[in-house]
């Protein structure tokens, strides 16, 4: 429990400090991040940079690079926020990064600070060891991942300091397994965030009064939940083009979480509004999909529906031979022994800005046998487990960015 045991790991001593600056949402300490960041960076002697797409909101950038930088890039991607947390659900103080039995306890462990340290030690111990890989290395540590990315990444990929990185291939977050295999995800649901409100008259709360706002909310309401069920049920019993069970991330979820109407028991409201997180599966028809919802809605006169958010690219990574990054990737777990499995992230990270972008990415957070407690309360990861994370990407990042011109040439004239 102590902050500084002389008998602890350096890696994991450098993971728990880390772990302890609070980048929580709504008011994470940036300033604290990235002067953190910044420290490991020259401590590395790595050069570094920060953007700020919108003020008080830092991208750090660091490079390691390689021996032919015209090369591109290998980018390694970690959010720096974390989510908020219900302290008395705790057992232990959420920021204190306390160790029990191995495990250690922060908001932040499993998601993805533990990701984002595991790369910084691989480059560490390539300054150590005088390696230079071929390609470069850039690492990327973003803000407000968890607020949905508007203000981090959704920019940064548009940003010339980005650009300029000339990224091939990214590495982002994935989330634990309470398996053996490690996940790993080739794309993500798209998330569409949505209000409807319907207006009616008003009147006696005694009467028979007909096209109410509630009423003809309720009867939208009703579409949405039919397609639900639709979709839960093939979750349930569904099997996919090649035989297999669906996964979450291959069927739509539509759920309720806003309803809002009313001011007094004997008034008809005129107005009532919901809200519906909705994520589209990435092998949904997404302007049929589009244009089935909307037409729940226009069928009821007084009723319209707004996007609040919404993400309309559904680009996957290609996980076939086609794609030379999956090919070395899926053969150095394999050649490791790392058992995965291919999954569509249920909700959204920031690498969709990516692949919109046209930069092919995979997230995978080496939490295997480890209790997926992401957003949750008592989140934590097991020490052995994130200094296995070290060896895994080391080995993974050292294949990655030797990927030979000559390589990926022949990926492309197959
Ligand atoms: C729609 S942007 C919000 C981002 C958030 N990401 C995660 C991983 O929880 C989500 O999917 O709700
Ligand atoms: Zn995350
Ligand atoms: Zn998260």
């Amino acid at each position: 429990m102590t902050h500084n045991d002389p008998t602890e790991h350096p890696a994991v001593t450098r993971f728990r400090e880390y772990l302890r600056i609070k980048t929580v949402q709504p008011n994470p300490d940036y300033v604290g991040s990235t002067a953190f960041l910044i420290r490991q960076a020259q401590e590395i002697g790595m050069p570094y940079s920060t953007v700020e797409c919108v003020e008080g909101k830092p991208t750090v950038i660091m490079t390691f690079e390689g021996q032919d930088p015209s090369l591109p890039s290998l980018l390694l991607n970690s959010h720096t926020d974390v989510v908020p947390v219900f302290e008395d659900q705790w057992t232990q103080d959420a920021f204190a990064a306390n160790k029990v039995d191995g495990f250690i306890y922060a908001r932040g462990s499993q998601d993805m600070k533990c990701v984002g340290m595991s790369y910084l030690e691989v480059l560490r111990r390539y300054r150590a060891e005088g390696k230079k890989p071929l390609r470069t290395i850039h690492l990327t540590w973003v803000p407000d991942e968890e607020l949905g990315g508007g203000d981090g990444m959704k920019l940064l990929v548009h940003h010339e300091a980005f650009k300029k990185l000339n990224v091939a291939f990214a590495l982002d977050e994935g989330i634990a397994s309470p398996k053996p295999a490690l996940k790993v995800f080739y794309g993500e649901r798209m998330p569409w965030w949505i209000k409807i409100t319907a207006t009616g008259p008003t009147g006696h709360g005694s009467q028979f009064i007909k096209d109410t706002a509630p009423t003809k909310l309720l009867r939208v309401i009703e579409k949405f939940m039919a397609l639900r069920n639709e979709q839960e049920k093939l979750l349930e019993i569904g099997l996919n083009h090649n035989g297999q069970r669906y996964t979450l991330g291959d069927v739509t979820t539509i759920n309720l979480t806003f309803l809002q109407s009313g001011i007094q028991y004997n008034v008809i409201p005129m107005e009532a509004t919901c809200g519906f997180d909705i994520r589209v599966s990435p092998f949904f028809d997404m302007k049929e999909f589009q244009a089935k919802i909307e037409s729940f809605v226009t069928s009821e006169p007084g009723v319209k529906m707004e996007f609040v958010n919404g993400h309309f690219d559904n680009t996957l990574t290609a996980i076939d031979e086609s794609n030379i990054w999956w090919t070395v990737f899926s053969e150095t777990c394999k050649g490791m022994d790392v058992e995965y499995e291919t999954e569509i992230f249920p909700a959204a990270t920031d690498s969709r800005f990516l692949r919109e972008v046209g930069i092919p990415a995979l997230g995978v957070s080496y939490l295997k046998n480890t209790p997926l407690l992401l957003h949750d309360h008592d989140e934590r990861m097991h020490e052995d487990i994130f200094l296995e994370g070290i060896d895994f990407y080391d080995t993974l990042i050292t294949r990655l960015s030797n990927v030979t011109a000559a390589e990926v040439e022949a990926t492309l004239i197959k």
